[in-house]
């Protein structure tokens, strides 16, 4: 039967397609007596082989679209496969407690678990426990009959359904195959969203229930760009897709005539329209997109993708291809945030109630200097390749930013003393996503070199609602006169110190903002890149001293974001 379910549009861009589930299957077992051991010791030998055929294949997988190396650890959990004492443990233990193997197996894998667990001043063997942890899963998998689902093993088109999505998972989609996305929880700022953005998936997050109605091979037609999901489309609700689809090509190929052009507004003032990326495979995107810089890397993404902390020459490496790649256009480079919805298991950051308001960012940094102080040295060795410009993350005092800010002067003069060279020529800059910075944008504005305001975590810690909850969305409300205050503190401070105000929370990029942004003086837009050619050619319709009027009108005189809203569109109507 038909259906259609309503969610938050996190990524532009319409699919039609067979629902894929990526969910976690119930692994949960009881154990039981057996009098069969040798029927039982058959099933873990069948278990075992059907894990070792699913995990030689995904390895295979891994070598053609990662590389070898990335690969390795499917290695490591086929050694564990096949490893004799653990295999003859299970064994015996199926044989002398006469249980099912369900049971044995997590007997014994527990216990290999729990012994290399404990190994505190090894870590190579506390890797060996996850691996244990991933392949007893497999195996349990088998002997209960269910599936584990492997979005790396996708191989025809299809739309993934899921509870949530990491952004880890979200890396994975290979956007050959994965037409879009669609999940029961999220907002538009999470991550994923994010990152469905730049990969240009289609995606809607936060639909609550998607997951108990949609099942595996059923017929889904996803609007990305309205946030509509239709289960089992008619023939008619299929056409009008395959319309909307055509006219977002259509659209999109009208914008692509931009490329190439300045950003500039209709009265001829020029604005910087820069690009977020994760990795530097991302510099396709802003290069294809024309992107005039890029306005924020999230360098945790580097920690992220890597099974250990990547060493200064693997940062060296990856922050000179993004410089080299920008051919001396203005890179920012964010330090390491990790934290909130970014994860980092060999961290091993502890659980937390409130992940957000936590250890993350700058304050992981500064207590843990050693790891901070290889990511500067990285920055500084790289920045002889282009134009570097550092940012902290998550700064809520001055006297945070003088502590990162004196070590990286630290590293640098240690660099320099070494005969290192360094370019003399580096903004080092904050972010803007915390309240109180904000509000003493004046005293941070007299020594940094620039602020990037972070939209994404400013209006959820300015409105106290949770990014990743679909239950407060209607809380992220960028055009709320106390974010525009807020936003017009920052750019009139930054400019009274002589110093630029830019952008790279989503807000940035978002079409109802970015006239206002124009009014307020913003210098520099940071966004997804598949947004930089539509506001680029939303710019050149705009005259500045009109949208002047409208940011002071909207600031003063409106009371809500809706009313701001109405008031963008009734200065923008052409
Ligand atoms: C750009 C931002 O950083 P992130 O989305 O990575 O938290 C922000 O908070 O607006
Ligand atoms: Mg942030």
């Amino acid at each position: 039967m038909t259906e259609l379910l309503k969610g938050i549009a996190a990524s532009d861009g319409i699919a039609i397609a067979k629902a894929y589930r990526l969910i976690q299957p119930d692994l949960s077992f009881d154990k039981k007596s057996v009098d069969d051991s040798e029927g039982e010791v058959k099933r873990l030998k069948d278990a075992l082989q059907k894990s070792t055929d699913d995990l030689q294949k995904i390895r295979d997988k891994a070598v053609e679209t990662l590389g070898e190396s990335e690969a390795q650890v499917f290695d490591a959990h086929l050694m564990v496969l096949s490893d004799p004492e653990m295999v003859s443990s299970i064994e015996s233990n199926i044989r002398d407690n006469k249980v099912n193997a369900e049971s044995a197996l997590k007997d014994v894998t527990d216990m290999f678990i729990s012994m290399f667990e404990g190994m505190h001043d090894n870590p190579y063997m506390q890797e060996r426990a996850a691996d244990i942890k991933d392949v007893t899963k497999r195996i349990l998998s088998h002997l209960l009959g269910v599936t584990l689902p492997n979005p790396a093993m996708i191989d025809e088109e299809v739309i993934v359904i899921a509870h949530d999505l990491t952004p880890s998972d979200t890396a994975q989609l290979d956007r050959k195959y994965v037409k879009a996305f669609v999940t029961d929880i999220g907002g538009r700022t999470s991550h994923s969203a994010i990152m469905a953005r730049s990969l240009e998936i289609p995606a809607i997050v936060g639909t609550e229930k998607i997951t108990s109605i949609v099942k595996e091979g059923d017929m889904l037609a996803v609007n990305g760009i309205e946030g509509d999901v239709i289960v089992h489309p008619s023939d008619e609700q299929t056409k009008d897709f395959q319309a909307k689809a055509k006219a977002f090509a259509d659209q999109k190929a009208e914008w692509e005539k931009l490329k190439n052009a300045q950003t500039v507004t209709a009265d001829g003032k020029h604005f910087e329209l820069a690009a977020n990326i994760g990795t530097p495979k991302d510099l396709e995107g802003v290069i294809s997109n024309g992107g005039e810089a890029v306005g924020l890397y999230r360098t945790e993404f580097l920690y992220m993708d890597s099974p250990d902390f990547p060493t200064e020459d693997e940062q060296y490496k990856a922050y000179s291809a993004v410089l080299e790649g920008m051919e001396g256009k203005p890179v920012v480079v964010r330090t390491m945030d990790i934290g909130g919805d970014k994860e980092l298991p060999y961290l091993k950051l502890p659980h937390e109630m409130n992940p957000f308001l936590g250890y993350r960012a700058i304050r992981v940094c500064l207590d843990r200097d050693d790891m901070f102080r290889t990511q500067l040295r990285a920055l500084l060795r790289a920045s002889v390749h282009g134009q570097l410009r550092i940012m902290f993350p998550m700064i809520a005092t001055l006297q945070e930013f003088r502590a990162a800010k004196a070590l990286l002067d630290e590293e640098k003069a240690k660099l320099e003393k070494e005969g290192t060279k360094v370019s003399d020529n580096i903004q080092v800059g904050i972010m803007i996503e915390i309240p109180a910075a904000a509000v003493i944008a004046d005293k941070f504005a007299k020594e940094v070199d620039f602020f990037s305001v972070g939209t994404n975590d400013l209006i959820q810690y300015t409105m106290a609602a949770d990014r990743m909850n679909e239950k407060v969305s209607y809380l992220y409300q960028p055009y709320n006169p106390s974010i525009l205050r807020l936003i017009k503190n920052v750019i009139e401070s930054a400019h009274a110190e002589g110093k630029w105000a830019g952008m790279c929370g989503e807000m940035a990029g978002d079409q109802i903002a970015v006239p206002l942004l124009v009014g307020l003086g913003l210098d520099e837009f940071s966004m997804s890149a598949t947004s930089i050619l539509k506001t680029r050619s939303l710019m050149k319709r705009l005259d500045t001293a009109k949208m002047s009027e409208l940011a002071q009108k909207a600031i003063n005189e409106c009371d809500t974001a809706d009313e701001v809203v109405a008031l963008v569109n009734e200065y923008t109507a052409e």
